[in-house]
């Protein structure tokens, strides 16, 4: 069986205690690997070869770094079909997109920051008439904390290393310990590549052991967390008071909004992708689905005929639609849900169940896609995180009334607009509680943008110089001409 191990101070090495965690395969719901079950002994470790390696890094022209990080996304690139595959297997993901997103994402996110370093620049203002001039220097922190999701492995966590990296921090990071796979692989392509020893590490485990101990480590001065609302504020409640900067990404209940003039064949097949791409396992998927009362039943009739058609089986097979979801753990909560639903009022109009998948399948963790009408726009269901392949429909008659809705979870993430009158869209858009907004497309990403939500979606953005700005320390110095 084969023992991850991790990345501490450029060496691949076992965890202290010798502990061992079972690794599952989603899509078979056999163990498959076993990763390290750290603790904060090895945090320790990787913490201490981060402060060793963090002068020399810092001091690395920011072309020298960008160079390595572009080494490292050209491996990623000549390692797609391993990588591709071992995504999938790991988070039970169809192997197509793990292959067309995921694993060209995480090159995508390397390179950005590789080159985006070299344009980062700071400010400087003249003091006209007081002959004297500011200027402002960004320093990097020095040890960066980067704990990642399972649902987007190595996109997200290439996503916060890449910025950390190329500002001049050195990071320890904690993947998943649901899907720690190709995070380990990474490790080894960072060791091909040259990254110096201890700049990057990466420290297998559990949150509540190796993510709590990098939160509440006190030479770890800036946190970048992606996951779960509850989990973002039990960091939160740990590094605020310690005063450490924080990035929290946390989850979604986005509204994909269709009014009745929209191009209807686009809005049709990109509803079916933003409903399910992933098993429904990305914050930035449209779960709840408002249509415009003239277009409702034509909508549902055309999108549940399309989704009743998606295969659910092996991820490895290339007509797959939806693979397994990430663990039984979290196909339990989504099936917990779809029970809430009807309870609340609603009606399955098609999928509702776990799929018994035949053959070596048959203990995976598969979900049927799952489309629910006749509920209130503000019940359970309506207003909390599924994160699974589960969505609903709601008409509407007004945009004041559409906006209501969108507007009513303690969520605000992203949000979806279909219409061709678009100085509509834009007033919509302008209304609706979310960070990030689609008119007419979906997850179309300018890695330049700023990304991320309000309210309970989170604290901060990501992307851009945004990241570069989040993982530097402005300092402003004043001269007397
Ligand atoms: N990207 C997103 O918005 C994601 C949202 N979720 C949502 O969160 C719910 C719970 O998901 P989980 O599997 O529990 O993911 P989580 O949000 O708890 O885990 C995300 C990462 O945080 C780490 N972590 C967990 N507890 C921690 C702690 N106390 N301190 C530091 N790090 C910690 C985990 O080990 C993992 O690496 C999901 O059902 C879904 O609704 C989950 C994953 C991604
Ligand atoms: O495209 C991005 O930058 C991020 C996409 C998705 C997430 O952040 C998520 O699912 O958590």
């Amino acid at each position: 069986m084969q023992q991850l191990q991790n990345y501490i101070n450029g060496q691949l090495v076992a965890p202290l205690a010798g502990q061992y965690i079972d690794n599952y395969n989603p899509a078979t719901g056999q163990v498959y690997s076993l990763i390290p079950d750290s603790d904060e002994q090895d945090v320790e470790q990787a913490v201490q070869a981060a402060l060793a390696a963090f002068p020399a890094w810092s001091k690395t022209p920011a072309e020298k770094r960008g160079q390595l990080l572009m080494r490292i996304a050209d491996l990623i690139d000549q390692n797609l079909d391993c990588l591709a595959e071992a995504e999938s297997v790991d988070n039970g993901k169809p192997l197509k997109l793990a292959k067309s997103v995921d694993i060209p994402r995480a090159s995508s996110n390397m390179r950005f920051y590789g080159t985006a370093i070299q344009h980062f620049a700071s400010e400087a203002h003249y003091m006209e008439g007081t002959e004297a001039i500011n200027y402002t220097v960004r320093h990097p922190h020095g040890v960066a904390g980067c704990i990642s999701p399972w649902n987007l492995p190595l996109y997200l966590f290439t996503w916060k290393i890449a910025p950390a990296l190329a500002a001049g921090n050195c990071v320890v990071a904690k993947p998943s310990e649901v899907t720690p796979m190709t995070a380990y692989l990474l490790s080894e392509l960072c060791i091909e590549a040259g990254l110096p020893a201890g700049v990057l590490n990466i420290v297998h485990g559990y949150g509540h052991k190796v993510g709590a101990a990098i939160t509440a480590h006190p030479k770890v001065p800036v946190i970048s967390f992606t996951g779960g609302t509850k989990t973002g504020r039990a960091i939160a409640a740990t590094a605020a008071p310690m005063f450490k900067k924080l990035s929290l990404e946390l989850g979604g209940k986005n509204p994909n909004i269709i009014f009745a003039d929209c191009d209807f064949n686009n809005a049709l097949h990109t509803s079916i992708h933003s409903s399910f791409a992933n098993q429904g396992q990305i914050c930035l998927c449209g779960s709840r689905i408002f249509i415009e009362r003239p277009l409702y039943e034509k909508f549902r009739d055309a999108f549940v005929e399309k989704v009743k058609a998606m295969t659910v089986g092996d991820p490895l097979e290339e007509g797959t639609k939806l693979g397994a979801v990430v663990s039984e753990q979290h196909m339990q909560k989504v099936l917990s849900y779809i029970e809430l639903a009807q309870q609340e009022g609603g009606t399955i109009l098609t999928g509702g169940h776990q799929v018994q998948v035949a053959g070596r399948f048959a203990e995976g963790w598969f979900i049927a896609p799952t489309i629910i009408e006749g509920l209130p726009y503000n019940c359970r269901t309506n207003t909390e995180e599924i994160f699974g392949p589960v969505v609903t429909l709601t008409p509407f008659d007004t945009e004041e009334e559409v906006i209501q809705y969108a507007n009513c979870t303690d969520y605000g993430l992203s949000a979806t607009i279909w219409t061709q009158n678009l100085p509509r869209a834009h007033r919509v858009a302008h209304q609706v509680h979310s960070g990030i907004i689609w008119i007419n497309t979906w997850l179309l990403r300018d890695l330049r943008t700023p990304f991320g939500g309000m309210k309970s979606s989170g604290v901060g953005r990501e992307g851009g110089f945004e990241a570069l700005r989040f993982f530097t320390e402005p300092q402003n110095v004043c001269v007397k001409l």
